[in-house]
């Protein structure tokens, strides 16, 4: 397992962003199908109605078939789409069969700005987080954008309880042993890996 130890939280994500993107197709195929078995009958899983995920990118696990099981029960599937102003700002928006994609500025996959479709993020029921590195406490390090961290900023005065639940998802190399906590981080109730459950709370 990496250390968090003495690196700081940007040499920290190089390594872990590293240590994904080594990955082998087939070892990214094999992690997926194992993540989709970790979650697909999970009662989270499938008491969630409302579901937003992500479409992979540098090296993340791939939840792609949970979301084509979501789809085949009848869920409705989220994504999040970046907005052009303000920059900082993401929102999630219903994925819609036969609508096309198109390329944010990451160059990760994104259904075309369409306000109608978005959905509040606490109307959701799942919110499932790409993780760059997570830690047992529910601590979680993400691409470094503050992307979901802004996005959840409304629950850091409330208790864990309530919507949406929040699992983050990783491959097992990028668990470590303790994230250090910022102020405006909102803790995870479990990771998911191609693994195990951690459960948080
Ligand atoms: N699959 C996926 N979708 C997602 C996220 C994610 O982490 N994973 N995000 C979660 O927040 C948002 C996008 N956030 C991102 C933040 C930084 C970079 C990134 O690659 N930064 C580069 C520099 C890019 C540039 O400026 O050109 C880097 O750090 O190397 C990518 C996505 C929304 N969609
Ligand atoms: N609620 C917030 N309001 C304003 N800025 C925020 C908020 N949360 C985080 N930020 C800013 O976002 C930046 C990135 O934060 P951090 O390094 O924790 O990103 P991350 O959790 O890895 O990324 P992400 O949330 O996109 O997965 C920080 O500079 C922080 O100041």
């Amino acid at each position: 397992m990496i250390e968090a130890g003495d690196l700081s939280r940007k040499a920290l994500r190089q390594k872990l962003r590293k240590a994904r993107r080594a990955l082998g197709r087939s070892e990214q195929r094999r992690a997926s199908v194992r993540l989709y078995k970790q979650l697909a009958q999970h009662p989270t899983f499938r008491r969630a109605r409302h579901i937003a995920l992500y479409l992979p990118n540098d090296g993340e696990i791939d939840p792609t078939l949970l979301l084509l099981a979501a789809q085949r029960r009848g869920k409705s599937i989220y994504l999040p789409v970046l907005r052009r102003w303000p920059s900082t700002r993401m929102d999630f928006q219903r994925l819609r069969r036969n609508e096309g994609l198109v390329l944010n500025r990451f160059r990760i996959a994104q259904p075309r700005c369409k306000p109608a479709s978005r959905r509040p993020i606490w109307t959701l029921d799942l919110l499932l987080l790409p993780l760059v590195g997570f830690d047992e406490q529910g601590g979680r390090l993400g691409m470094g954008g503050g992307f979901y961290d802004r996005s959840l900023a409304y629950r850091r005065d409330r208790t864990q309880a309530g919507r949406p639940r929040l699992l983050g998802l990783a491959h097992e190399c990028q668990k470590v042993d303790s994230l250090p906590l910022e102020a405006w981080d909102i803790p995870l109730h479990a990771a998911v890996t191609d693994r195990r459950w951690y459960a948080v709370i």
